[in-house]
């Protein structure tokens, strides 16, 4: 039974959806990371929010780990790379919380706009200030979103049922979608200079960084009132403190922080400050929506292989998942066969047809991958082998055949190598059990499992009882027998499973048996 660890605070159903799927579950929240690290080697799955942190430490000693689920959207908080490294698959659940989240972006707008904060903690302390406070009217004022993507298109929504004019600045948005946003797409100059508020929307990368430093705050309409419930990072926090003490900023309401939690920030105090501890998620509903969606999403990966809303692979429907399974254990055992086989391969090609052709290709071509690298790390999985495979500069190809071929479904592996191309190919029985067909060439019928011994041999006779007698006299049992020739007389291939392993001395032996031009140990 798989084990999960839910290491952040959770709604209580994602613990029960885990139980209901056959998924063992612990709840274990506030842990540090040694204690995370002391323990997470017995997990097969790990559900966070954003106060987990997945570094390269944790998934290091994360030696079962299959699947990192985080219940919310940000996954900045995970070391993606060195996750797809150690195969680890990593799913987010990107739409969940979203509203949520634009609502938070209005609340602080609103509370901006009419110092709520303020206003409630001086009328609380008895002081009735009437006078001090004076706000600004939404009505006709400019919103400028910097990121309209999912949360940014809710927040855009909103504030246009508040009759405010939405600009936007996000590189990816299409004119066709801002039509039909009704917001104007403009540069960032553009936005700074014509917003009366912005609110910032995008991932923390490389390109959003800093992107309100104190050089873009200086581009901005005096007085301006920014909200930022996307990612600490986005702004220069030191830059908007002086903003804010020379007035060229009027107010901020900040979610996030560069260092959560913030317990300090030279912000803290400063009039026209609005802050609230990393909320934009929480809501019940949108709590709620991320835990049922983050457990049935690591449940239908551990239980059936299904796949959806990973970051770093393809996805595979729960429904896909049962059908594309034995074509991946024949997938693996044809790329396992000819990375046992040949060298130093330099490209891959991955052939389907029949029944084949119609599925997803991906999973395929990660499984031949994995199998065909197998070889070099044992490490290597669905989830590493293309970056893997893109890291020694493989050239791999996916080619689907419409033809009609021997079989009613077929996946061919050929790789290129400095003696030329060289394929296999393999078809499954009865649905579902996978058999090699073709080895370089030379048609054959063969299981591919277990230990193996690979022979090349010239067809002569008597050479089938000289191999089986010094197996015998070396008392290795052979289990299945599989034969092929590329014509009478010619070159013929044996492929056979043993029960016990080949030790160096038989395989000597068996290769000093005359006409013998190959003979290999494979395992699979
Ligand atoms: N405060 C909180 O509790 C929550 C925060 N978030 C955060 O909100 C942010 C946005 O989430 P979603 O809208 O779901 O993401 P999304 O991926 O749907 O949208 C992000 C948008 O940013 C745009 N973008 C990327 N680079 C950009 C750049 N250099 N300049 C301008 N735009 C750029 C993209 O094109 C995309 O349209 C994320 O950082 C997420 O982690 C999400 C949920 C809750
Ligand atoms: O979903 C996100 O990106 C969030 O930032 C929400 O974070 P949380 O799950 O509330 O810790």
């Amino acid at each position: 039974m798989p084990k999960v660890l839910i290491s952040d605070k959770m709604d209580p159903r994602a613990a029960q959806i885990f139980r209901e799927r056959g998924v063992e579950v612990d709840e274990i929240t506030g842990k540090t990371k040694d204690e995370l690290i002391a323990m997470i080697g017995e997990y097969d799955g790990l559900a966070i929010r954003s106060s987990t942190k997945v570094t390269k430490d944790v998934l290091a000693a994360a030696t079962n780990l299959k699947v990192v689920g985080r219940a919310g959207i940000g996954v900045d908080n995970v070391d993606i790379p060195s996750a797809s490294a150690a195969g680890v698959v990593v799913m987010n659940t990107p739409f969940g919380n979203s509203i949520t989240t634009a609502e938070h972006a209005i609340a602080l707008m609103f509370a901006l706009a009419r110092q709520l904060p303020e206003a409630d903690a001086s009328t609380q302390a008895g002081k009735w200030e009437k006078n001090r406070f004076m706000g600004v009217e939404l009505t006709s004022k400019t919103l400028g979103l910097i990121g309209a993507g999912n949360i940014g298109s809710i927040v855009a929504d909103r504030a246009r049922g508040l009759k405010m004019k939405v600009v936007a600045f996000d590189p990816f948005l299409t004119p066709e979608r801002a039509i039909e946003l009704g917001i104007e797409k403009v540069t960032l100059d553009e936005l700074l200079a014509r917003a009366d508020f912005i609110t910032l929307h995008t991932p923390l990368t490389d390109s959003t960084r800093n992107i309100l430093s104190a050089e873009a705050l200086a581009k901005t309409k005096r007085g301006v009132r920014i909200i930022n419930c996307a990612r600490g990072g986005l702004i220069d926090e030191v830059a908007l403190k002086a903003a804010m003490d020379s007035g060229q900023v009027g107010g901020a309401a900040l979610d996030v922080f560069v260092e959560e939690p913030a317990k300090a920030s030279p912000l803290f105090g400063t009039p026209n400050f609005v802050s609230t501890p990393h909320l934009g998620a929480s809501t019940t509903e949108a709590q709620v929506n991320v835990a049922i969606q983050v457990a049935e999403q690591m449940a239908d990966f551990l239980m059936s292989g299904g796949v959806t809303n990973a970051l770093n692979m393809p996805s595979l429907s729960a429904e896909e998942a049962p059908k594309l399974k034995p074509y991946m254990a024949l997938a693996e055992r044809l790329g396992s066969l000819v990375g046992q086989l040949e060298g130093e391969i330099t490209a891959v090609s991955i052939e389907t047809e029949g029944a084949a052709a119609d599925l997803n290709q991906k999973p395929i071509t990660g499984a031949v991958l994995a199998g065909l690298m197998r070889v070099y790390s044992d490490t290597v999985n669905m989830v590493n082998a293309p970056s893997l495979a893109k890291e020694r500069g493989l050239d791999v190809r996916e080619v689907r055949h419409d033809r009609e071929g021997d079989y009613a479904t077929q996946v061919q592996v050929t790789v290129t190598t400095p003696n030329g191309e060289r394929a296999v190919a393999g078809t499954l029985f009865a649905n579902s059990e996978p058999r090699l067909v073709d080895i370089f060439g030379v048609k054959i019928e063969a299981d591919l499992a277990g230990t193996m011994l690979y022979v090349v041999n010239e067809d002569a006779p008597g050479f089938i009882g000289r191999l089986g007698g010094a197996l015998g006299e070396a008392g290795i049992n052979i289990g299945t027998f599989h034969l092929g020739r590329r014509a009478a007389g010619g070159e013929a291939v044996v492929l056979l499973s043993v029960d016990s392993a080949l030790s160096e001395k038989v395989l000597a032996q068996v290769q000093a048996l005359p006409g013998v031009k190959v003979a290999k140990t494979l395992r699979f």
